[in-house]
């Protein structure tokens, strides 16, 4: 592996080993191992997959290694100086970027037909980098790297000496030399991730290394969580949540605006049946935001819960998220003065963004993706392997690792089943393109997501650019960075699983 890619954002998934381990192997095939594309398209399709999300960070890396490998430089000026059969991929970059359920397979189509045509094989190997490369720029920018690494950064926020060293050595797009004197402090973890998985540690938060990549001092983690102080109201709702009228109460109050958090769904099913709505709405706002005590609490609740939906009932409350999230607020449109000039050359109709479900109706196009139609495990997967040798083995075992890691902690407290929470974030990722698990009951979503949680998460798949450090700092405040890096993970898995469920769902309706 070359140095360069030793960088600060493998620094940050070191914070997980194991996946770590399956991110790299899978990113190290599908840029320098055996596949059917030639290497200056894929560095190339990195850069303009970057520039999408406007990631200034992976298309300078991207152009430095695209030279490297004996790239032609004067396709660093633009996208009118790329080859015509390398231009053809730019509208699916484009739609798989922002809307992938408007790919059609009329767009595989008419790249593998003509003059300059695409393989089969080569579009899925395009359609593979570059959904890793949408979702790497929202991983990026989730944590709060961007800021950081491209001298952005308020001066308020303190600057490790290693990552000014970085920073400096970066913001010069020939300086790699700076780049060494971080890299050396991560080559014990990388190792350590790569070692294999029969002697892979379960867990090293390498403390040495985190406190010099970390981007914020999380002044409100600790280890004595589980003492947490318990509030009465919390203790006393704890009884009444069992209750489903006040539940369905508390859940509507919590997405109505006014509400945030599961503390304050809680507090609403208190006084439901009681005091007037205003009274219960000033309690509500007087709450913080969901602790880890109560989320634990939800979550075991939750799992003990027996009642059947009807398929109906699903099916609505999947409707729920959807039409909440469309009404979470919504970035502002980017104009092309906004966008870094060091990347605007790579980007063609960059008003082109995510659009909310809600307003899907205009472009005819709202139906649900099901995943009992159309699954990673039982289509995609396969489908990749035909077209592209084992990289569907790799994703496989990398989507599999981000689904399932844990370490059974939450904030301080230790032995958490957390799989209801971190499945509440997954197939919230999804929802918000659309894709529906068949068996979810979406009502956990609300019952475990609070709304600025939901809101950090809608904006780092869709609007990654607009993420800050600030938003990083003030969502999940009781969890460990390497907790917040972990939820990070699953938003850049989910997506890069959401797009990929798209894209290979059209080449399986192009071949048939
Ligand atoms: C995202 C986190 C709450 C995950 C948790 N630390 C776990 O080990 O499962």
């Amino acid at each position: 592996m070359d140095d360069l890619e030793l960088d600060q954002v493998t620094k940050v998934i070191s914070y997980h080993p194991r996946f770590l381990d399956h991110f790299l192997k899978t990113q190290n095939f599908i840029m320098n191992g055996d596949g059917p594309l030639p290497y200056d398209y894929r560095y190339y399709l990195a850069i303009i997959a970057a520039a999408r999300h406007q990631c200034p960070y992976l298309v300078k890396m991207y152009e430095k290694e695209f030279i490297n490998q004996g790239g032609n430089p004067d396709w660093l000026n633009g996208l009118d100086f790329i080859p015509p059969k390398l231009r053809a991929i730019y509208e699916i970059n484009k739609i798989l970027a922002h809307r992938p359920w408007l790919l059609r397979k009329e767009h595989i189509e008419s790249l593998t037909r003509g003059k300059n045509s695409w393989s089969l094989s080569e579009v899925v190997h395009a359609m593979v980098l570059l959904s890793h490369f949408h979702s790497l720029s929202s991983f990026v920018f989730s944590c709060g790297l961007t800021q950081k690494l491209d001298g952005l950064s308020s001066p308020k926020l303190k600057t490790p000496p290693t990552v000014a060293a970085i920073t400096s050595g970066h913001n010069s797009v020939t300086g790699s030399s700076a780049v060494a004197d971080g890299n050396s402090l991560m080559h014990s973890a990388v190792a350590a991730g790569m070692a294999g998985a029969g002697s892979l540690p379960q867990y090293q938060p390498q403390k040495t290394v985190l406190s010099e990549i970390t981007l914020n001092n999380n002044n409100h983690t600790n280890n004595n969580n589980n003492n947490s102080s318990s509030n009465s109201i919390d203790h006393h709702n704890h009884q009444l949540y069992c209750n489903n009228n006040a539940q369905s109460i508390a859940e509507s109050l919590t997405n109505s605006g006014g509400v945030t958090g599961v503390v304050a769904a809680v507090t609403a099913a208190a006084f439901a049946s009681s005091a007037n709505a205003a009274a219960v709405l000033n309690k509500i706002n007087a709450q913080p935001s969901a602790t880890v005590e109560v989320l634990m609490e939800r979550m075991k609740v939750l799992s003990q819960k027996q009642d059947e939906c009807s398929e109906a009932e699903l099916s609505n409350r999947f409707k729920n998220v959807e039409m909440q999230t469309a009404e979470l607020p919504a970035a502002a449109t980017v104009t092309p003065a906004e966008i870094p000039p060091v990347i605007s050359h790579y980007i063609e109709d960059p008003n082109f963004q995510y659009q909310d479900f809600a307003r899907r109706g205009a472009e005819n196009i709202p139906n649900t993706f099901r995943i009992q139609d159309y699954s990673w495990d039982d289509h995609g997967y396969s489908l990749v392997n035909d077209l592209y040798e084992d990289v569907g083995t790799l994703l496989d075992q990398r989507f599999r690792c981000a689904y399932n890691l844990t370490y059974f902690t939450m904030g301080g407290v230790k032995n958490v089943d957390t799989s209801k929470f971190r499945r509440a974030i997954w197939n919230y990722i999804q929802c918000i393109y659309g894709i529906r698990h068949d068996d979810y009951d979406y009502g956990e979503v609300n019952q475990l997501l609070d709304r600025p949680l939901k809101m950090f998460i809608k904006t780092a798949c869709c609007f990654p650019e607009r993420i800050t450090t600030k938003d990083y700092d003030s969502i999940l405040v009781e969890l460990q960075d390497s907790e917040k890096v972990h939820v990070n993970l699953m938003v850049m898995e989910a997506r890069n699983q959401a797009e990929l469920l798209y894209a290979l769902r059209e080449i399986m309706r192009y071949r048939t």
